[in-house]
């Protein structure tokens, strides 16, 4: 069947390589570099590197500028110009852009401290919504120092949430929410008493009015998209679109819905909801103005008797479609209960498109929501292959630590930005983060690496390990997200990336997305899967070995608490596969199983799997981390990174020692080790995470070498 073929995604836009690679690498002046080094390689690195910082603040600022002009302009010039340097050969350093907006100034640091520059107190536009007083945002306080290697830093974003701050609710867990957040459909728990959760739709703590209070968007009327299609059905004989029996689309290739306005090209996904696929979009004559209708023209009201109109119409556009322009449409099952969960998808990206309607924040934007022949079209940009996709076809798996850090800083802002709007995606995995770009550079692996490589990944990479030459992301996927306050299932995430709290059956909320970061993270430097389980107890036991230490006696005493008073939404399977592997003096998990006489039934290779393929999360990520930077590089996140280098100083010879390899990964370390945290309570935030000393620093390596330059896909 077609629809089991392995799809041929197609690049969403076209990769403008010759102003990227001339412009980003020669253009930036010699004299921008505190760090004269006489090694070429080196010297293009850095070049690079100061390019593209250049071109992320002016590009921050074009995206700002350009807000407010036509929604499509923003959202695909803001793409297309991100990461891209604009520098030309004679502009200033200092690069005024805009006198009514925006000074950015670059200046050179004058001590002798080589690998440093210094980025000066900024003024920063932040957008109306976040801002209605004040139009200029300045820091209060002055960058630290950065050093020149590391992408995208990104510093519009940092101030942008600095000066928003004083009103984001705190995205924590309370340990109250440990036994009362995960209430049954209706009711949760207070003080023992049962109450009716108070439900309040698409609450976005970031726009308030000058009280400080709330204010909510919804959504106007529309007109219905039915009418327009039965009329095009009539007309045009030619459109193809058939359903299953269970609901489904049924995938052809060149199949014509909509009036003839979209033609089908490729199946990008497919699951239980529906299936995403590619689409040109036919329409030739704007059959939109800009005004998004009901977007743009919030008022405040009260929000609790209001709900978003779902709105079908071809009329709820952000965007006048380009003629031919590929889109992927979210097609979802014709079935009642699909219908429904989309409404919930489909709010939670209205809120995001309300309130980053440039697409900011890196979060799939919707273009266009309508109901075809009862499936509702969820209709967005089209990107390209997701980064777990880009994994499994390149020959070492593994992102270069720079790349790391790229994509990391665009995740941790997007989850930051979805929990300040109030909404928890719950199914943040490699999957759905997207590549915008699918251009790479390869490198020939040894015949010795080839040999390891299994046939399938062989015959995949191509022979190479592959390096992005733009590690820019969209994070997708919203059909799990869930608003904080509303009702949570009792079960969430995909099993690989379930953080502690909701396997225990504690309540979930904000931090279960930075655990799930945390998987990510590792996966990305590893190149695997860091909980490749299926069930819990093994689930649980390795998450004890990974973090080297047991889960802490309060939340195994909460998960009792909650399970004998049958408090919650719990599930079913609770007592047989979590609470029962609990001693309920101990506090402590009962692994390995043992029978009545005291003999080991847990079998042998679950064993193998958690003894030898496991280790504490420093020993185990170093271990792969040591295959590119040799054996020194030993981490102890229990040390202080002072204590920690001094201890590699005692025990190797300076030669093989690099200070700035061992800063990154011992912050990244660090980050981990907070984000792995199994107290929801104490976790670190995401607002905290974008913070994290590890953004502070950066790296050598391929992936700022291969950044930029004209690459394949
Ligand atoms: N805008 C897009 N551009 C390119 N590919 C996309 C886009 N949206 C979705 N896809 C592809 O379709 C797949 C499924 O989409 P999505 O994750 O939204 O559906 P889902 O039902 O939630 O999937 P899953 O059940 O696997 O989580 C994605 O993994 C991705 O490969």
């Amino acid at each position: 069947m077609s629809q089991n073929v392995q799809v041929k995604r197609k690049r969403t836009r076209t990769l403008d390589t010759a102003p990227r690679a001339g412009t980003s690498l020669r253009s930036v002046p010699q004299s921008m570099f505190l760090d004269n080094d006489s090694d070429p390689i080196i010297g293009e690195m850095l070049a690079r590197q100061s390019a593209l910082l250049q071109g992320n603040l002016i590009d921050s600022h074009f995206a700002s500028a350009t807000a407010t002009t036509t929604a499509e302009g923003s959202a695909t010039g803001g793409n297309e110009n991100a990461l891209r340097g604009h520098t030309a050969p004679d502009e200033s350093v200092d690069a005024t852009v805009n006198n009514n907006v925006v000074n950015r100034h670059y200046d050179h640091d004058d001590d002798d401290d080589d690998d440093l520059i210094f980025i000066k107190e900024q003024p920063v536009q932040v957008p109306a919504q976040l801002d209605l007083r004040t139009e200029h945002h300045y820091t209060s306080k002055k960058f630290k120092k950065q050093r020149t290697i590391s992408l995208p830093q990104l510093p519009y974003s940092k101030l942008l949430y600095e000066a928003a701050q004083h009103r984001a609710q705190p995205r924590r867990q309370n340990d109250d929410d440990l036994l009362h957040l995960s209430g049954s459909s209706t009711k949760t728990i207070d003080g023992n008493r049962a109450v009716t959760l108070n439900v309040v739709k698409s609450v976005s703590p970031l726009t308030v009015n000058d009280h400080g209070s709330p204010v909510f968007r919804r959504m106007t009327a529309a007109p219905k998209i039915s009418k327009l299609v039965s009329a095009a059905k009539k007309k045009n004989k030619r459109e193809l679109f058939q359903t299953d029996k269970e609901g489904h689309y049924v995938y052809r290739e060149n199949d014509i819905f909509c009036n003839g306005r979209f033609v089908v090209k490729g199946l990008l996904g497919q699951g239980t909801f529906g299936k995403v696929v590619e689409c040109i979009d036919n329409s030739s004559t704007p059959q939109h103005n800009n005004e998004f209708q009901g977007f743009e023209d919030p008022f405040v009201e009260s929000f609790e008797d209001s709900h978003f109109d779902l709105d079908y119409s071809t009329s709820n556009t952000a965007s006048v479609p380009n003629p031919t322009k590929p889109v992927a449409i979210k097609i979802i099952r014709a079935v009642d209960r699909y219908r429904e969960a989309a409404k919930t998808e489909l709010r939670v990206l209205k809120a995001i498109l309300n309130n980053d309607p440039s697409g900011q924040y890196q979060c799939l934007l919707l273009r266009e929501c309508f109901d075809y022949k009862n499936h509702i079209c969820l209709v967005t940009d089209l990107f390209g292959k997701s980064i777990y996709d880009f994994m499994c076809n390149n020959g070492c798996p593994r992102f270069p630590g720079s790349h790391v850090q790229a994509i990391s800083k665009q995740l941790i802002r997007s989850v930051c930005f979805l929990h300040d709007l109030g909404i928890i995606h719950t199914d943040l995995k490699p999957e759905n983060v997207l590549l915008c770009d699918e251009f790479y550079v390869g490198k020939p692996l040894s015949q010795h690496q080839l040999s390891n490589l299994s046939p399938r990944r062989k015959s995949a990479c191509n022979g190479e390990r592959k390096f992005l030459t733009n590690p820019e992301v969209k994070l997708i996927d919203f059909g799990s997200a869930v608003f904080y306050n509303e009702f949570h299932p009792a079960v969430i995430s995909t099993r690989h990336y379930r953080a502690p709290e909701i396997v225990l059956g504690l309540g979930w909320s904000f931090p279960c997305d930075i655990w799930s970061i945390g998987c990510v993270l590792v996966e990305l430097v590893t190149g695997e899967s860091l909980y490749p389980i299926h069930e819990n107890l093994e689930h649980m036991a390795m998450m004890q070995r990974f973090n080297g230490i047991a889960f802490p006696p309060k939340i195994v005493e909460n998960m009792f608490y909650k399970s004998d008073r049958k408090i919650g939404n719990l599930a079913p399977d609770l007592n047989a596969t979590v609470v029962k592997h609990f001693d309920r003096e101990s506090l402590a998990l009962q692994w390995p199983e043992r029978n009545a006489k005291g003999e080991i039934v847990t079998k042998e290779r679950s064993m193998k799997r958690i003894l030898s393929s496991c280790d504490r999360l420093d020993k185990y990520v170093m271990q792969k981390i040591r295959q590119d930077y040799g054996d020194w590089l030993v981490i102890n996140w229990d040390l202080s990174s002072e204590d920690n280098w001094a201890l590699l100083e005692s025990k190797f010879d300076e030669q093989v020692l690099d200070r700035e390899v061992f800063l990154f990964w011992y912050w990244f370390m660090d980050l981990c080790k907070k984000m792995f945290e199994f107290d929801p309570t104490k976790r670190i935030t995401a607002r905290e995470a974008i913070d994290h000393e590890w953004f502070n620093y950066g790296i050598l390596d391929e992936g700022i070498a291969s950044f930029g330059k004209a690459g394949r896909d």
